[in-house]
Protein backbone atom coordinates (compact mmCIF):
# COMPACT_ATOMS: atom_id res chain seq x y z
CA UNK A 1 0.00 0.00 0.00
CA UNK A 2 1.29 3.33 -0.92
CA UNK A 3 2.09 5.85 1.64
CA UNK A 4 -1.05 7.71 3.18
CA UNK A 5 -1.23 11.44 4.23
CA UNK A 6 -4.41 13.28 5.81
CA UNK A 7 -4.30 16.40 6.08
CA UNK A 8 -6.80 18.87 7.73
CA UNK A 9 -6.09 22.02 6.27
CA UNK A 10 -8.15 25.58 8.03
CA UNK A 11 -10.95 23.16 8.83
CA UNK A 12 -14.47 24.51 10.36
CA UNK A 13 -17.46 23.32 11.16
CA UNK A 14 -20.88 24.42 11.86
CA UNK A 15 -24.27 23.19 12.24
CA UNK A 16 -27.00 26.28 11.09
CA UNK A 17 -25.93 29.19 13.26
CA UNK A 18 -23.65 26.95 15.63
CA UNK A 19 -19.71 26.82 15.42
CA UNK A 20 -18.11 23.81 16.38
CA UNK A 21 -14.58 24.73 15.22
CA UNK A 22 -12.43 26.59 13.08
CA UNK A 23 -9.08 27.00 11.78
CA UNK A 24 -8.10 23.41 12.40
CA UNK A 25 -5.02 21.99 10.84
CA UNK A 26 -3.21 19.04 11.33
CA UNK A 27 -1.19 16.71 8.77
CA UNK A 28 -0.62 12.75 10.11
CA UNK A 29 1.14 10.23 7.88
CA UNK A 30 1.79 6.49 7.72
CA UNK A 31 2.88 5.42 10.78
CA UNK A 32 2.03 7.76 12.62
CA UNK A 33 -1.12 8.10 15.15
CA UNK A 34 -3.15 11.34 14.91
CA UNK A 35 -5.06 12.68 18.15
CA UNK A 36 -7.75 15.01 18.16
CA UNK A 37 -8.32 15.94 21.73
CA UNK A 38 -10.90 18.52 23.37
CA UNK A 39 -13.52 18.32 26.67
CA UNK A 40 -17.09 17.19 25.87
CA UNK A 41 -19.18 18.72 23.00
CA UNK A 42 -15.83 20.26 20.93
CA UNK A 43 -16.52 18.79 17.76
CA UNK A 44 -14.03 15.68 17.97
CA UNK A 45 -16.62 13.26 16.38
CA UNK A 46 -17.93 15.50 13.94
CA UNK A 47 -13.90 15.90 12.70
CA UNK A 48 -13.30 11.86 12.72
CA UNK A 49 -17.07 12.05 10.74
CA UNK A 50 -15.49 14.81 8.00
CA UNK A 51 -12.26 12.69 7.36
CA UNK A 52 -14.23 9.23 6.78
CA UNK A 53 -15.82 11.24 4.02
CA UNK A 54 -19.39 11.30 6.10
CA UNK A 55 -19.94 14.90 6.69
CA UNK A 56 -19.16 17.48 4.34
CA UNK A 57 -17.00 20.80 6.25
CA UNK A 58 -18.58 24.07 5.87
CA UNK A 59 -15.02 25.45 6.26
CA UNK A 60 -11.60 24.60 4.61
CA UNK A 61 -10.84 21.11 3.58
CA UNK A 62 -10.14 17.15 4.91
CA UNK A 63 -7.72 15.63 2.57
CA UNK A 64 -7.39 12.09 2.55
CA UNK A 65 -4.74 11.20 -0.13
CA UNK A 66 -3.14 7.72 -0.96
CA UNK A 67 0.45 8.07 -3.16
CA UNK A 68 -0.59 11.13 -3.72
CA UNK A 69 -4.07 10.41 -4.91
CA UNK A 70 -7.00 12.32 -2.94
CA UNK A 71 -10.20 9.91 -2.48
CA UNK A 72 -13.23 11.62 -2.62
CA UNK A 73 -16.02 10.64 0.06
CA UNK A 74 -17.29 7.31 -1.35
CA UNK A 75 -14.04 6.35 -2.11
CA UNK A 76 -12.06 6.94 1.16
CA UNK A 77 -14.66 4.58 2.96
CA UNK A 78 -12.41 1.22 1.14
CA UNK A 79 -9.91 2.14 3.36
CA UNK A 80 -11.02 3.24 6.72
CA UNK A 81 -11.91 0.92 9.80
CA UNK A 82 -14.15 2.94 12.32
CA UNK A 83 -14.85 2.40 15.82
CA UNK A 84 -16.98 4.96 17.28
CA UNK A 85 -19.75 4.84 19.90
CA UNK A 86 -22.72 6.05 17.77
CA UNK A 87 -22.08 2.79 15.30
CA UNK A 88 -24.91 0.68 15.74
CA UNK A 89 -24.34 -3.31 16.24
CA UNK A 90 -27.37 -5.22 15.45
CA UNK A 91 -28.42 -6.78 18.93
CA UNK A 92 -30.86 -9.42 17.41
CA UNK A 93 -27.73 -10.70 15.28
CA UNK A 94 -24.69 -12.48 16.69
CA UNK A 95 -21.19 -11.39 17.00
CA UNK A 96 -20.07 -14.07 13.85
CA UNK A 97 -23.47 -12.48 12.19
CA UNK A 98 -22.64 -9.17 12.62
CA UNK A 99 -19.23 -9.69 11.03
CA UNK A 100 -20.66 -11.11 8.56
CA UNK A 101 -23.83 -8.83 8.07
CA UNK A 102 -21.39 -5.87 7.06
CA UNK A 103 -18.67 -7.92 4.95
CA UNK A 104 -22.07 -8.57 3.08
CA UNK A 105 -22.53 -5.05 2.94
CA UNK A 106 -19.03 -4.66 1.10
CA UNK A 107 -19.85 -7.52 -1.27
CA UNK A 108 -17.72 -10.02 0.81
CA UNK A 109 -17.71 -12.97 2.86
CA UNK A 110 -15.26 -14.05 5.68
CA UNK A 111 -14.47 -17.24 5.84
CA UNK A 112 -14.65 -19.45 9.11
CA UNK A 113 -10.59 -18.83 9.35
CA UNK A 114 -10.91 -14.99 9.41
CA UNK A 115 -13.85 -14.77 11.80
CA UNK A 116 -11.82 -16.94 14.21
CA UNK A 117 -8.51 -15.09 13.93
CA UNK A 118 -10.51 -12.08 14.22
CA UNK A 119 -12.92 -12.87 17.51
CA UNK A 120 -9.55 -14.15 19.06
CA UNK A 121 -7.78 -10.85 18.25
CA UNK A 122 -9.93 -9.01 20.00
CA UNK A 123 -10.80 -11.71 22.60
CA UNK A 124 -14.24 -12.91 21.78
CA UNK A 125 -13.36 -16.13 20.58
CA UNK A 126 -15.97 -18.73 21.62
CA UNK A 127 -18.51 -15.80 22.18
CA UNK A 128 -19.01 -15.32 18.33
CA UNK A 129 -22.38 -16.89 18.77
CA UNK A 130 -24.08 -15.30 21.37
CA UNK A 131 -26.56 -12.78 20.34
CA UNK A 132 -24.83 -9.13 20.62
CA UNK A 133 -28.09 -8.44 22.92
CA UNK A 134 -26.28 -10.66 25.56
CA UNK A 135 -22.93 -9.01 25.25
CA UNK A 136 -21.91 -6.81 27.95
CA UNK A 137 -20.74 -3.05 26.64
CA UNK A 138 -17.05 -4.01 26.99
CA UNK A 139 -17.75 -6.78 24.46
CA UNK A 140 -19.60 -4.95 21.94
CA UNK A 141 -16.46 -2.57 21.73
CA UNK A 142 -14.28 -5.56 20.99
CA UNK A 143 -16.53 -6.43 18.16
CA UNK A 144 -16.54 -3.16 16.93
CA UNK A 145 -12.69 -3.49 16.46
CA UNK A 146 -13.52 -6.97 15.40
CA UNK A 147 -15.96 -5.28 12.00
CA UNK A 148 -13.02 -2.84 11.69
CA UNK A 149 -10.21 -4.83 11.06
CA UNK A 150 -12.32 -7.26 9.19
CA UNK A 151 -10.87 -5.68 5.69
CA UNK A 152 -7.38 -5.32 6.93
CA UNK A 153 -7.75 -1.25 6.40
CA UNK A 154 -4.41 1.05 6.11
CA UNK A 155 -6.76 4.03 8.13
CA UNK A 156 -8.23 2.91 11.53
CA UNK A 157 -10.70 6.10 13.03
CA UNK A 158 -11.32 5.28 16.28
CA UNK A 159 -13.88 7.97 18.53
CA UNK A 160 -13.15 7.46 21.77
CA UNK A 161 -10.65 4.22 21.91
CA UNK A 162 -10.87 2.37 24.68
CA UNK A 163 -14.60 3.30 25.84
CA UNK A 164 -15.76 0.78 28.03
CA UNK A 165 -12.60 -1.67 27.50
CA UNK A 166 -10.95 -3.28 31.10
CA UNK A 167 -7.39 -3.14 31.21
CA UNK A 168 -6.94 -6.29 29.12
CA UNK A 169 -9.36 -4.35 26.23
CA UNK A 170 -6.67 -1.60 26.89
CA UNK A 171 -3.93 -3.58 25.98
CA UNK A 172 -5.57 -5.29 23.08
CA UNK A 173 -6.14 -1.44 21.31
CA UNK A 174 -2.29 -0.67 22.65
CA UNK A 175 -1.85 -3.86 20.66
CA UNK A 176 -3.94 -3.24 17.66
CA UNK A 177 -2.86 0.48 17.08
CA UNK A 178 0.90 -0.55 17.17
CA UNK A 179 0.16 -3.07 14.60
CA UNK A 180 -1.66 -0.84 12.62
CA UNK A 181 1.54 1.93 12.81
CA UNK A 182 3.75 -0.84 11.66
CA UNK A 183 2.04 -2.47 8.67
CA UNK A 184 4.53 -2.81 6.22
CA UNK A 185 2.46 -1.40 3.45
CA UNK A 186 1.70 1.44 5.59
CA UNK A 187 -0.93 2.15 8.14
CA UNK A 188 -2.04 5.39 9.96
CA UNK A 189 -4.58 5.97 13.22
CA UNK A 190 -6.43 9.18 13.62
CA UNK A 191 -8.09 8.61 17.64
CA UNK A 192 -10.55 11.31 19.04
CA UNK A 193 -10.53 11.39 22.92
CA UNK A 194 -10.21 13.54 26.04
CA UNK A 195 -8.66 10.66 27.92
CA UNK A 196 -4.68 11.88 29.00
CA UNK A 197 -3.28 8.54 28.87
CA UNK A 198 -4.62 7.68 25.07
CA UNK A 199 -3.43 11.58 24.14
CA UNK A 200 -0.08 10.52 25.04
CA UNK A 201 -0.05 7.45 22.27
CA UNK A 202 -0.27 10.45 19.55
CA UNK A 203 2.86 11.66 17.16
CA UNK A 204 0.88 14.49 16.66
CA UNK A 205 -2.10 16.19 18.09
CA UNK A 206 -4.49 18.97 18.18
CA UNK A 207 -6.57 20.61 20.54
CA UNK A 208 -10.22 21.84 20.00
CA UNK A 209 -12.21 23.80 22.19
CA UNK A 210 -15.61 24.32 22.85
CA UNK A 211 -16.91 28.23 20.71
CA UNK A 212 -19.38 30.37 21.93
CA UNK A 213 -22.63 30.43 20.44
CA UNK A 214 -25.23 32.77 19.61
N1 LIG B 1 -26.16 16.46 13.35
C1 LIG B 1 -26.01 17.48 14.22
N2 LIG B 1 -26.85 18.54 14.17
C2 LIG B 1 -26.71 19.58 15.04
N3 LIG B 1 -25.73 19.64 15.97
C3 LIG B 1 -24.87 18.61 16.05
C4 LIG B 1 -24.97 17.48 15.18
N4 LIG B 1 -23.97 16.61 15.49
C5 LIG B 1 -23.29 17.18 16.51
N5 LIG B 1 -23.82 18.37 16.84
C6 LIG B 1 -23.33 19.31 17.86
O1 LIG B 1 -21.97 19.57 17.57
C7 LIG B 1 -21.23 19.69 18.77
C8 LIG B 1 -20.05 18.72 18.72
O2 LIG B 1 -20.54 17.39 18.82
P1 LIG B 1 -19.53 16.14 18.78
O3 LIG B 1 -20.33 14.91 19.01
O4 LIG B 1 -18.73 16.21 17.54
O5 LIG B 1 -18.58 16.47 20.02
P2 LIG B 1 -17.49 15.55 20.75
O6 LIG B 1 -16.28 16.40 20.95
O7 LIG B 1 -17.30 14.28 19.99
O8 LIG B 1 -18.20 15.29 22.14
P3 LIG B 1 -18.09 14.07 23.20
O9 LIG B 1 -16.73 14.15 23.85
O10 LIG B 1 -19.18 14.40 24.17
O11 LIG B 1 -18.33 12.79 22.46
C9 LIG B 1 -22.22 19.46 19.91
O12 LIG B 1 -22.65 20.72 20.38
C10 LIG B 1 -23.36 18.70 19.25
O13 LIG B 1 -24.59 18.97 19.88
Amino acid sequence: MAPIRIVLSNLGHHFGTRSVFEKVHLEVVSGQIGAICGPNGAGKSTLLRIVAGLLTPTQGEARFEIAGYALDALERRTFIGYVAPDLRLYHELTGVENLQFFAELRGTKLSRDHLKQLLARVGLLGRGSDLVANYSSGMRQRLKYALALSNDPPVLLLDEPTANLDSDGVAMVEQIIAEQCQRPQGGLVLIATNEPKEERWAHKLIRIGCLSTP
